[in-house]
């Protein structure tokens, strides 16, 4: 295990010098941890002071913490899906209302057009999440930090002081059972220049297997800096066939990335079968593969495996090993990257140019280069293609050597502008005859107009007398109506009275002939006694 991590401070006591800002940033965390939000945090100092570190202690007061580092998400979009909406809705892991700590690890490193808006998401983010956020920054004068300096509180780390470093280094070498010359290990500590997690490394290094720190390994790793590192570890691989050896003389602060170039270019210089160095080079394409994947899907758990084939691998491509001096040399790849980048800048531009114009990748746009050489080898069609994607004289040189003629650009001038005066004259034409159409059009629905409303007013004048008919015609029926239920109504009437009185006359008769025949059964009865 690396010593750096195994001795990774886990509060803030544990954290070496930078007392006072120690207290500033305990003081923010207290705040947050009371319920009052705080702008965002910004560390800024050198490497290996112990910015990630604190980082990763103030993590641990939170419930919970999402890492990004900002270098690496250079898209807009990407920070945003992956930050923005946990920034801006708190239960971006579980417990709904805890703060989560947001740590965005070298937001420096996003760069000049390859930053496709990613200040802008930070700043956005600075200003959006209702989570405390940590930045980590190395270079305070970094133009990418002008935007974010204002919104944040920043505390400069600084470097650790020797005196500390000093400490720490005596404590370590007492845990590991080293037996270390005090004045090797003062030596160390200066030597590492604040810097601690070099002083950790050179200790592991020296001292991890041989349990001693004598001021003569010192004075041998001080000649070496990290590209002589570097050429230990390509040696190693190189010349050995050893596992364990491979694996370890690949432990070391480097970029692996970097490594494997120095590997790839050294192949051939040690290698003499062309079978092991067609091998060898399998491996450094598998290794690169797997350097790929990490990248694309930020899973550095690949880098493990790219380790095995740039390491074991290549190790054990060659049948037996040399027993000869080989002077190893550097990346040959990055001295020319060095020496093309002016070009890479121009390829890049002209890519946007056309990737932003055609609508295609810039990749593909770079694949199209070979066919535009071809293409540009015609004045005009040279002429055509530069002014449709707007190349500048630079650009078009990388298709061309020869200048465009400045007759042709003359004469192409002249026709460009002919065919936009004729497009414009066209167009004007063609204005005018809208213009036209559309008067006519409305002369002739003006015409439509008052012909439908002169056919329709007599019609609505018959059907205006009409009506007035009916009306009339139903109020005359109406009152005849009216008339006949009178006069029936009457006639009821009459007949009811006539049928009283006849009834009332009836009954008088009955009446009387009632008291007629009581009268006769009266005098009967008389009889009857
Ligand atoms: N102040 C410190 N106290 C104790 N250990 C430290 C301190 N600073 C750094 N270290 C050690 O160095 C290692 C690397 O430190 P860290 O990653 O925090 O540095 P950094 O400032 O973030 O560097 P970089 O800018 O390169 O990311 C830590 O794992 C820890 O072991």
């Amino acid at each position: 295990m690396r010593w750096t991590e195994k001795y990774r401070p886990k509060n803030f006591d544990e954290i070496i010098g930078n007392g006072k800002q120690k207290k500033e940033i305990e003081a923010w965390v207290k705040e947050w941890k009371e319920g009052n939000p705080q702008p965002c945090l910004l560390l800024v100092g050198p490497a290996g002071t112990g910015k990630t570190t604190i980082a990763h202690v103030i993590a641990r007061e939170f419930s919970d913490f999402i890492e990004l580092n900002a270098s690496d998400k250079r898209s807009y979009d990407i920070i945003m899906n992956t930050v923005g909406q946990s920034a801006t809705t708190k239960s971006f892991f579980t417990n709904d209302n805890e703060y989560k700590l947001i740590i965005l690890d070298e937001v420096d490193g996003i760069h000049g057009t390859d930053d496709r808006g990613g200040t802008r998401a930070i700043g956005k983010i600075i200003k959006e999440s209702i989570h405390p956020i940590v930045m980590t920054a190395n270079d305070f004068y970094s133009k990418r930090l002008t935007s974010i300096k204002p919104k944040c509180k920043v505390i400069k780390i600084g470097k650790v002081h020797t005196n500390s470093i000093n400490a720490l280094l005596k404590r370590i070498c007492v845990k590991e059972g080293i037996e270390a010359d005090p004045e090797a290990v003062r030596a160390l500590a200066k030597g590492s220049n604040g810097d601690m997690r070099s002083a950790l490394n050179t200790l592991q290094v020296i001292a991890e297997e041989t349990k001693k720190l004598e001021m003569s390994d010192l004075e041998l790793v001080s000649q070496k800096d990290n590209t002589n590192n570097i050429f230990d570890s390509v040696r190693r691989v190189l010349k050995s066939k050893s596992i364990d050896k491979v694996k370890n003389s690949l432990r070391l602060d480097e970029d692996p990335t970097l490594v494997l170039e120095y590997i790839a270019e050294n192949i051939p210089r040690e290698y003499e079968k062309p079978k092991e160095i067609k091998k060898a080079y399998e491996m450094v394409s598998e290794a690169d593969l797997y350097f790929g994947r990490a990248r694309q899907t930020r899973n550095y758990t690949y880098w493990r495996y790219a380790s095995e084939f740039m390491g074991v691998g290549v190790a054990l491509s060659k049948d037996d090993t040399y027993k000869k001096f080989t002077r190893l040399t550097g990346a040959m790849a990055f001295s020319l990257m060095g020496r093309t980048k002016g070009k890479r800048a121009l390829r890049d531009g002209i890519a946007e140019k056309m990737a932003e114009k055609i609508h295609v990748s810039n990749s593909v746009a770079i694949s199209m280069f070979p066919y535009l050489e071809i293409m540009f080898e015609n004045d005009d069609v040279a002429y055509d293609i530069s002014t449709f994607f707007d190349f500048d004289e630079d650009e078009i040189k990388r298709f061309r050597k020869r200048k465009i003629p400045k007759s042709v650009i003359k004469r192409k001038e002249k026709e460009r502008q002919e065919e936009l005066d004729k497009r414009k004259e066209k167009q004007n034409q063609d204005d005018l005859a809208k213009e036209k159409n559309i008067k006519l059009n409305n002369n002739s629905l003006n015409q439509e107009e008052s012909l439908f409303t002169s056919n329709l007013e007599p019609n609505i004048k018959n059907k205006e007398s009409n009506l007035k008919l009916e009306t009339e015609k139903t109020k005359e029926n109406k009152e005849e109506l009216n008339s006949s239920k009178k006069d029936r109504i009457n006639k009821n009437k009459s007949k009811k009275e006539e049928e009283t009185t006849k009834t009332d006359d009836d009954k008088e008769n009955n009446i009387k002939k009632d008291k007629e025949i009581k009268k006769d059964s009266a005098q009967k009865s008389l009889f009857n006694f």
